[in-house]
């Protein structure tokens, strides 16, 4: 594999615009645009993600390390095929394999339904053969969650978005960054334990556990509380299993338990999971399970677009003005100001912002909000979700230190311990926001 270079040595030549159409919006990720486009020459669909880029955006490593994850993946039948890349007046614009089923969490969304047994074992198959890849390729994901699992017509699952991937240098390297979305974050990602010099792979093992769960019970373990909350949950509480084991299958629930250890030594890896006997269930008859499924959804989820695309088009009409429900807004630490953000995340993965290295916190729905509320005043008010206080909570932290988080969740541990007796699950009873990212970047 090779490492990321320039963005610029990525990109494409020829004009985009003349290359492709635009037919439809399909999605919005944290950095942009995802369309559903045709290509001039071929006639086929495929999809373009659309980033408006800055000179010299701090986004650009992202973006870098997703291009190039994806160029070095074209091999792997369960991994997002990329096509290219092309820029045009700042605009980047990654051209991908179009998956005509969306995302597993748009097809649970959209059409109101959880996964069966037999749907969710077929996804994981796959989702697992992708990591064989990818942790063959010393690549962690690093962002396994319903979201991030394409669909299609075909039958195939299929792993996308590498914002957050990271292409490890050697085996021997673990991972200082926390990163990812904090529901489906793994213990040792939020709090490395005591003389452990890092993460590996085995993080996105637990993930995919939670993964399991989420395709099951149609949100991950803790999704009652805010995203903040959450980090200071997952370290300290049992692991979770589901709802109500009994009414699933001692294959199912076995498969969670074991992804979902808390010692990450302890974890099988992804090779290993191929073996348990969930997973070679998952393997017989997936194509169908999955095409069926797709097939179903599809339907509904178009006339779910078209209601959505009425509605905002009425909510246009009657715009008050102001800040927009959704609107990241983009918090500077030192001048204490909030700013609007370009983009909005739908399931907030990931969101890397200017930092001045004391903190930056990026929140949605127009809550202004400061590094202090979020890292110190941590009390009862920052832990209640239910009155839909934030949609999307997507949050920054940019630690000038090597230990800050950890220094933050020695203290937050003590307040939280106290008043998790207080107020346990009570909170986003209306399941108000849709996830929530954290970042942690240890400098
Ligand atoms: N190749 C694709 N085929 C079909 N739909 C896609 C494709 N890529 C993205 N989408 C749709 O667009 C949405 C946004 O995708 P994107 O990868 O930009 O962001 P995200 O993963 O949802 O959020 P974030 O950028 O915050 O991680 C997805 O949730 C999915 O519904």
């Amino acid at each position: 594999m090779s490492n990321s270079g320039s963005l610029n040595a990525h990109i494409d030549q020829g004009d985009p615009e003349q290359m492709f159409r635009v037919l439809e919006v399909i999605g919005q990720g944290s950095f942009g645009l995802v369309c559903t486009c045709i290509n001039t020459q071929s006639n086929k669909v495929v999809a373009i993600k659309f980033l408006e880029m800055e000179p010299d955006n701090e986004n650009n490593q992202s973006l870098r390390r997703e291009i190039t994850i994806l160029k070095n993946t074209a091999e792997c039948p369960y991994i997002v095929q990329y096509h290219g890349c092309y820029l045009k007046d700042n605009n980047l614009m990654i051209v991908m394999e179009y998956c005509d089923g969306g995302s597993v969490l748009d097809i649970m969304q959209m059409c109101q339904i959880k996964l069966s047994e037999r749907q969710i074992a077929a996804v994981l198959y796959s989702i697992i053969e992708g990591l064989v890849y990818l942790h063959s390729n010393k690549i962690l994901h690093r962002d396994i969650k319903a979201g991030n699992v394409l669909l299609n017509q075909e039958g195939k699952a299929k792993l996308s978005d590498f914002g957050v991937s990271a292409i490890l240098v050697n085996t021997g390297f673990k991972q200082k960054t926390v990163v990812g979305s904090p529901y489906w974050m793994s213990p040792e990602v939020i709090s490395t334990p005591k003389g452990s010099s890092g993460y590996d792979y085995k993080a996105d093992i637990w993930s995919l556990g939670i993964t399991a769960i989420e395709m099951a019970e149609g949100k991950p373990p803790h999704f009652n509380l805010n995203p903040i909350k959450v980090i200071f949950v997952i370290p300290f509480r049992q692991s979770p299993t589901l709802e109500t084991p009994g009414n699933w299958s001692k294959e199912f629930n076995d498969f969670i338990s074991i992804c979902l250890n808390k010692e990450a030594d302890k974890r099988p890896s992804a090779r290993e999971l191929l073996d348990h006997p969930f997973i070679k269930m998952g393997k017989q008859d997936k194509d169908a399970i999955i095409s069926e499924l797709v097939t179903d959804c599809i339907p509904i989820m178009e006339e779910y677009r078209r209601r959505k695309a009425e509605e905002e088009e009425e909510e246009e009409t009657h715009s008050q003005g102001g800040v927009e429900k959704g609107t990241l807004l983009k918090i500077n630490t030192v001048t204490n100001r909030a700013t609007v953000m370009n983009g909005t995340g739908n399931d907030g993965t990931f969101i890397q912002h200017p930092g001045s290295g004391t903190g930056t916190v990026v929140f949605s729905r127009g809550n202004t909000v400061t590094s202090d509320n979020c890292n110190n005043n941590y009390d009862e008010d920052d832990e209640e979700n239910g009155g839909g206080d934030f949609d999307t909570g997507s949050v920054v932290f940019k630690g000038e230190t090597g230990s800050s988080l950890q220094e933050n969740l020695e203290k937050l541990k003590l307040q939280y311990e106290k008043q998790q007796h207080k107020n346990d699950d009570s909170d986003n009873e209306d399941g108000e926001f849709d996830s929530g990212s954290v970042v942690y970047t240890k400098e």
